[in-house]
């Protein structure tokens, strides 16, 4: 009987080595998200979180190992559209003058490139704002929204290209419990629709529900990879990982 053909992983990295600086930071990191997969990485400040997610969309090369990104190497890969992804906290505004709906809008352009936008993509970016609750505020200047604010901005651009698969940097850092349940709700439909999902978090908290794999990271290395309630789950607050790992 001939096996039904799996669709590649979304995510894979295998004996992932990077460098920052001259140093060492990722130390040989196996991490794989599956399809419509929902995975944490968790670990203490300077374990290697966003360098590994960043390495995974090629801002940060690996010296050593491989990346796959939908069964492609990594430098052959091009569907960036299938991708959706939010940067550590940043400021959305970055000193240019843009309305939230620009700042949406840029996240359409690996489908359209930069021909007109279309009708569809007017919808698509009104049903992003819709998503994070900031349609109100479209025509308003990202630079007079609060941070949290521009934080859903940023997470309604990587969902404006509906991506199957979603990186967010720490998505709830400075994020109030208003917009923590915003973002909730919106990852609940992501995944619902079948996105794989890659999250940076310091703890668990209120997506725990949502999260299939949990990959804890010490010093380059991934300490621990397995369901988020494992009985041997080490409660990944920076501090006492430290401790644990130390
Ligand atoms: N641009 C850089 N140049 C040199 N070293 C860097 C650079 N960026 C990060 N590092 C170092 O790489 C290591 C891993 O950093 P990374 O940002 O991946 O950690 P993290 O787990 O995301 O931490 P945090 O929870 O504090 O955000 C740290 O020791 C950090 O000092």
């Amino acid at each position: 009987m001939t096996q039904p053909t799996r669709p590649p992983a979304p995510v894979r990295l295998t004996a992932a080595h990077a460098s920052l600086g001259g140093r060492p930071v990722l130390r040989g990191v196996d991490l794989t998200v599956a399809p419509g997969e929902v995975v944490a990485l968790l670990g203490g400040n300077g374990s290697g979180k966003s360098t590994t997610v960043r390495s995974v969309i090629g801002a940060v090369p690996l010296t050593g190992g491989e990346r796959e990104l939908f069964g492609v190497p990594g430098a052959r890969f091009r569907d960036w559209h299938r991708i959706g992804y939010v940067p550590q906290r940043t400021t959305a505004a970055g000193g240019v003058p843009a309305t939230v709906r620009e700042v949406v809008a840029t996240g359409r352009l690996a489908q359209h490139g930069l021909l007109p936008f279309r009708r569809r993509d007017k919808a698509a970016v009104a049903r992003a704002l819709e998503a994070v609750g900031m349609l109100d505020r479209a025509g308003d200047g990202v630079a007079d929204l609060s941070g949290g604010q521009q934080q859903r901005v940023l997470i309604a651009r990587a969902l404006v290209g509906e991506p199957e698969l979603l990186i967010m940097d720490e998505p709830m850092a400075g994020v109030d419990l208003a917009s923590q349940r915003v973002l909730a709700d919106t990852l609940r439909r992501q995944v619902a629709r079948g996105a794989a999902v890659l999250l940076v978090l310091h703890e668990l908290g209120p997506l725990e529900p949502l999260i299939d794999r949990a990959v804890v990271l010490n010093e380059g290395r991934v300490r621990q990879d397995g369901p988020p309630a494992a009985p041997d789950h080490v409660h990944p607050h920076a501090d006492r990982t430290q401790g644990l790992f130390a």
